[in-house]
């Protein structure tokens, strides 16, 4: 698979850079830069690359995420010539346009340019960023070069507002909304646009959907970028964090009828695995819960620290549309204080029906044990 391009290289390529065995640490971070159209998600590429000057960044400019993950997923391995054009900058950093999906592209670039030291990939402004986020995460199981460092929402102060509270017709998601459902960390841009009345009014829209996320405010997309690189989002490194984030996290209500929000609760006790997954894939692979107007509950994007019996070492949980993961982290449990706690970010949730459920399932594993 890695030999993919080797036949068909080009003479002015520069040697291969052998990926050394056994180094996972030496995986590349990818940040995604997600933003509804004219955000300010180039501004901020931008602005990253005159301002840091001691790292070697791609930038990847795409079309990833449109269509399902899944179909996304399984087209990852099947190479093929998935890169158009880059452009070298002054500082080592390079800059490309990537047509296919799939982090072959990605993979056949730093074959030919050497290794980076952080990607940064801008998706165009309907994308959506679970879907890219899923590429990265399937492939990090299968032993791959880079990891998923963090979702990076850009928001238009101006126009934002009105992009997210549109209802989409057909029922489907708001893209700007799924995007704020996502993030990480969220920037509103173009603040010099709009004065302190408005900007709250985005501030409380964007903290509706996403009782987690940090937001950052900015004019031209200037952030301080300790805040935007290194977030270590969905690896273990962001898990005693996370805890300490739950813990603060209040639910949020919804600022239209059918719009995303936070769902969270903390119980108490002693998990089994498979109960857990029973659970999970029952809420994101069966839509089998239901808010109590009959509606199917959708989760976008799904976070906790969980406790299994037995088991001395907190868990983390994330999820990316159908996709979640559960990982030890190095954090241990106090004794007698083991609390799970959740957060769900998505449509029609309900949280008592979801507790509920939650409760039978701590039930179902104390049986078991
Ligand atoms: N007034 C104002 N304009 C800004 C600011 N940041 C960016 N812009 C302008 O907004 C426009 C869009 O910025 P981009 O960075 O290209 O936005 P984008 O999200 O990459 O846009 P697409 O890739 O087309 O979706 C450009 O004309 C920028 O110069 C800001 O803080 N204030
Ligand atoms: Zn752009």
């Amino acid at each position: 698979m890695d030999g993919m391009g080797v036949e068909e290289e080009e003479d002015d390529c520069p040697e291969l850079v052998p990926i050394q065995p056994g180094h996972p640490t030496e995986q590349i971070p990818v940040t995604i830069i997600t933003g509804y159209l004219g955000a300010g998600k180039t501004t901020l590429l931008n602005y990253i690359l005159t301002e840091q000057h001691n790292k070697r960044i791609a930038v990847i400019l795409n079309e990833f995420g449109e269509g399902s993950a899944l179909e996304k997923s399984l087209a990852v391995s099947q190479g093929g010539e998935l890169y158009e054009e880059w452009l070298e900058l002054r500082n080592g950093c390079l800059c490309c346009s990537v047509k296919d999906n799939g982090l072959k592209a990605i993979e056949n670039l730093m074959e030919k340019k050497g290794k980076f030291d952080y990607i940064l990939l801008e998706t165009t402004g309907l994308a959506d960023p679970g879907a890219v986020a899923s590429i990265f995460w399937v492939d990090a199981e299968l032993g791959s070069d880079v990891y998923l460092d963090g979702i990076v929402t850009v928001i238009d102060a101006k126009f934002g507002l009105q992009q997210l509270t549109e209802e989409k017709s057909d029922g489907l998601i708001n893209e700007a909304a799924r995007q704020i459902a996502l993030a990480d960390l969220t920037i509103i841009n173009k603040v010099d646009l709009v004065n302190e009345e408005e900007l709250k009014q985005v501030r409380d829209v964007i903290r509706s959907i996403n009782g987690l996320v940090k937001i950052l405010e900015t004019q031209r997309s200037r952030v301080d970028l300790s805040q935007v690189l290194d977030l270590h989002s969905f690896d273990d490194k962001a898990g005693v964090h996370l805890e300490e984030r739950l813990r603060l996290v209040k639910p949020t209500k919804p600022h239209l009828d059918k719009s995303i929000l936070t769902v969270t609760f903390e119980v108490a006790g002693d998990l089994s695995e498979d109960a857990l997954n029973v659970f999970i894939q029952d809420l994101l692979w069966e839509k089998m819960f239901k808010n109590k107007e009959g509606q199917p509950m959708t989760v976008i994007r799904l976070k906790g620290i969980v406790s299994f019996a037995g088991k001395a070492h907190q868990v983390m949980l994330q999820g990316v549309h159908e996709l979640y993961e559960l990982n030890e982290t190095p954090q241990l449990w106090e004794e007698n204080q083991r609390i799970n706690r959740l957060i769900f970010i998505g449509r029609n949730l309900d949280k008592d029906v979801l507790q509920e459920q939650f409760v039978s399932t701590l039930v179902q594993g104390a049986e078991r044990n």
